[in-house]
């Protein structure tokens, strides 16, 4: 089941093109990444996606149904968890927890939020201006999970945090994926989409620009090649290595580059050379990015 689509959404600010055109479909399960530099449009597109901002033109449904007005009944489906979550200074964790629930006409104790709290190490006893940026978060995303929503739509959930607790949220997240919850979540840390991510759309100004499995990205075809020969020589026309690869990059000696399939027929040129060091790898999620960050240019 499609849990989120959208299709042709733009959203202006007076002259401002915040997002442009996006085409977008989650399936139920999946935890999608979308991924994006600051000023990409990713807040905005959730924005849209929970109701809390108009678009100016394109249509968004979601759980299949015309999400285009604001509903309670669509809401409560959905979890959310900000960038920048607004606590009850004075109350302690647990006080917020029990006015969420209340807010939800759930009563606490029939929660999960024992266990989540147990899990990210969290003391619910402790008023929250006493809080780290890491408690804070923590207590957020128990608060988004409260209601059991189906689906969950976190704004830079790990945006800094140490990597402990960044681990600690992220067990949580994969948790509730195995539970059947679909996960959106925005980003720019490359290696949260690797951690977590079924599939990831990436965006540039508003524009989306690839939306490709994970598991493709870091797998795939590509060979990344790093040659030493035994003198300092360019040897990229000489071994024709433009048949293979778009661009070599030659520093001290070492040749680098990426190729879309087997390394076969380039191990079988480099192998008239003496070569020093030899690596061939598959391309790191960080490598395939900006490779299609650099394409989306063109
Ligand atoms: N309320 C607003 N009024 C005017 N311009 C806005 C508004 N909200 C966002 N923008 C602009 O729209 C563009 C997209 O912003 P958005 O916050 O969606 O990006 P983002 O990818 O979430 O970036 P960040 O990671 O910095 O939050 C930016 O140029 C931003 O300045």
């Amino acid at each position: 089941m499609t849990i989120i689509y959208t299709e042709a959404l733009s959203k202006m600010y007076g002259n401002k093109q915040a997002v442009s055109d996006l085409s977008l479909e989650v399936q139920s399960g999946e935890i999608y990444g979308f991924i994006g530099p600051n000023g990409a449009g990713k807040s905005t597109t959730i924005r849209m996606l929970l109701q809390l901002a108009k678009p100016t033109s394109g249509r968004i449904s979601l759980f299949g149904r015309d999400a285009g007005r604001p509903s309670a009944e669509l809401r409560r489906r959905i979890g959310y968890l900000p960038s920048e979550i607004r606590l009850y200074e004075r109350w302690t964790g647990m006080e917020s927890l029990a006015f969420t629930a209340r807010a939800y006409g759930l009563k606490l104790d029939t929660t999960d939020y024992r266990q989540q709290a147990a899990m990210l190490n969290l003391d619910l006893g402790k008023r929250i201006k006493s809080y780290s940026l890491g408690n804070r978060k923590k207590l957020g995303l128990i608060q988004s999970l409260l209601h059991s929503p189906e689906l969950l739509i976190l704004d830079e959930p790990t945006s800094g945090l140490d990597p402990l607790i960044q681990h600690k949220l992220i067990d949580l997240l994969k948790q509730q994926r195995e539970a059947g919850m679909t996960l959106f979540f925005s980003t720019h840390v490359l290696s949260e989409v690797e951690r977590l991510c079924d599939r990831v759309a990436m965006i540039r100004d508003g524009r989306l620009l690839r939306v490709e499995s994970v598991a493709a990205l870091v797998g795939g075809k590509r060979h990344v090649f790093r040659v030493r020969f035994a003198d300092d020589q360019d040897r990229t026309d000489e071994l024709g290595l433009h048949d293979f690869a778009a661009e070599t990059i030659v520093k001290d000696g070492i040749h680098q580059f990426t190729i879309d399939g087997p390394p076969g027929p380039v191990l079988q040129r480099l192998g008239r050379y003496e070569i020093l060091d030899l690596t061939v790898e598959r391309p790191t999620l960080e490598e395939s990015f900006m490779r299609d960050y650099k394409e989306g240019e063109k």
